[in-house]
């Protein structure tokens, strides 16, 4: 039995209660999806609720539909039980009559598809091929007309067109480089899905690193290397996601090399996404990231101010929603770190409002928010980022009281003025008092500086990207 009685949608404690917030779930979903997407993919699930309603386990007929519901639906349930019970529940999928599959869902797949009533295409390569037919394993939702252009993506995005409409020349490779959930797998999918839409007949294939590395084994296991290289190096456009993960697998990074010339000297496309740029690659062989690194290769940036906002009121829109601007500037000034967390919070905003039956406002997105806003005021003081930044520019905490002034020390105490101003309420005398009673225009100053800065050095927006997901926690 749960300490805490379940909010909201419950009054009763156990077994009928975690019923009642799995019914209520599902009343939600049969308002919010289309009625044949609702009858095939939700109504013949059920539920087991943890009596602490720590977890609920959903159990699906097989494991097709079992994958389908995890890359389809299992964000937006997940969302959704956290906005009726107030809190978050772990969400796990198992296979019906023998639980042997149990896929605890964690976060939003990167390529997460938006709800279709389509099942994914079941012919393809790999494990799951039927002979003789290929499967791109593209996402078709994921188009350059669903992504939002920004200044943080303007680069990538204009280079992954060009590819998309002349392959093979240009930009071979395309490595394209940024932090977790800022659009390098949407981009990728786009350049797939432009090129098929121009050329229905081009050979393309998306596929993540780490799946690369299981067809190498399997053909290792197998002595299938011929089927292998038939398989790859036949491709017009390899677009191959997180290839950080081929760190330590000697074998796997002979193959890759190997369908890496196979491929240019056919003049085919590659296009790699990694977390970092080719040099800053660890374990990874010499030649291939100088391979990597001899086409061009562009960085995705956090998202800024307006982009973010645009991003809520499209994706608001995609969902049949309308998100006020004034409510998706408040979202975003206080969601910064990437799109997939933007992402998450219109998810629960659009919940609350669905299931509370109230327009989209601040006060409602505040609701919503609560848990993330409150965790956001509590770590974040101006003490807390003088320490964070000193830390990490090696300086003394004291120095950003101090008058000194080498730049060695004034550039973090600028750094941590612009935070302070970025990430707190505080006003510009309050910020200066805090930093031994400096004027307000000594931070008007710092502030405007960095800010500028920012939107110039790719390496300085990386830093402050870095200090504010740490301040953050
Ligand atoms: N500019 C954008 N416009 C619209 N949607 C975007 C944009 N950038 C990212 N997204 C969306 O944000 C989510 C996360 O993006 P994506 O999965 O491409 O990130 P990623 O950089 O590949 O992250 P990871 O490294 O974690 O895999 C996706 O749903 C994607 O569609």
């Amino acid at each position: 039995m749960t300490e805490e009685p379940p909010r909201n949608a419950m009054d009763t404690d156990g077994a009928d209660a975690g019923q009642g917030l799995w019914q209520a779930c599902v009343e939600q979903l049969a308002q919010d999806l289309p009625e044949q997407q609702f009858n095939t993919w939700i109504k013949p699930l059920t539920a087991q609720v943890a009596p602490d309603f720590s977890k609920i386990t959903l159990l699906v007929a097989n494991r097709f539909k079992l994958d389908w519901i995890r890359a389809q639906y299992a964000g937006r349930i997940s969302a959704l039980l956290e906005a009726l019970y107030g809190q978050p529940i772990t969400l796990e999928l198992a296979l019906a009559q023998r639980e042997a599959v149990t896929r605890t869902y964690v976060r939003p797949v990167a390529s997460e598809p938006t709800p279709s009533a389509e099942p994914p295409p079941s012919n393809g390569g790999g494990e799951d091929a039927t002979p003789g037919v290929f499967r791109t394993r593209l996402n078709a939702a994921l188009t350059f007309e669903t992504l939002v252009e920004g200044t943080a993506n303007r680069m990538a995005r204009s280079a992954a067109m060009h590819v998309a409409g002349s392959p093979g020349h240009l930009y071979n490779p395309l490595f394209i480089y940024g932090g977790v959930g800022l659009g390098k797998t949407h981009l990728m999918h786009a350049v797939g899905n432009r090129l098929l839409a121009d050329r229905p007949d081009a050979k393309v294939l998306y596929i993540h690193a780490e799946q690369f590395v299981s067809d190498v084994v399997k053909a290792y296991q197998r002595r299938t290397f011929d089927e292998f290289k038939e398989r790859y190096h036949s491709l017009d456009l390899l677009l191959i996601d997180d290839v950080q993960f081929f760190a330590n697998k000697d074998r796997t990074q002979e193959e890759f090399f190997n369908a890496f010339e196979a491929l240019l000297a056919k003049k085919s496309h590659i296009v790699m996404t990694s977390d970092t740029y080719p040099k800053g690659l660890a374990n990874i062989h010499d030649r291939l990231v100088s391979r990597f690194d001899s086409g061009l290769t562009v960085a995705l940036e956090p998202p800024e101010l307006e982009m973010r906002v645009a991003i809520l009121i499209n994706k608001a829109r995609a969902e049949g929603a309308e998100m006020p601007e004034e409510v998706a500037f408040f979202v975003a000034k206080n969601v910064r770190s990437n799109v997939r967390e933007l992402e998450g919070a219109l998810r629960k905003i659009l919940a609350y409002s669905r299931f509370n039956q109230k327009e989209v406002s601040i006060q409602l997105a505040r609701e919503a928010l609560r848990d993330l806003l409150s965790i956001q005021n509590r770590q974040i003081s101006v003490e807390n980022i003088q320490k964070t930044v000193a830390d990490y520019y090696k300086i003394k905490v004291a120095d950003m009281y101090s008058k000194k002034r080498p730049a060695s020390i004034a550039r973090p105490r600028q750094i941590a003025m612009y935070l302070a101003k970025e990430l707190t309420q505080k006003s510009l005398p309050e910020i200066g008092e805090l930093f031994g009673g400096r004027d307000h225009t000594t931070v008007l100053h710092a502030v405007r500086k960095i800010a500028g800065e920012r939107q110039q050095l790719t390496e300085l927006n990386q830093q402050l990207h870095v200090l504010e997901q740490t301040l953050k926690g």
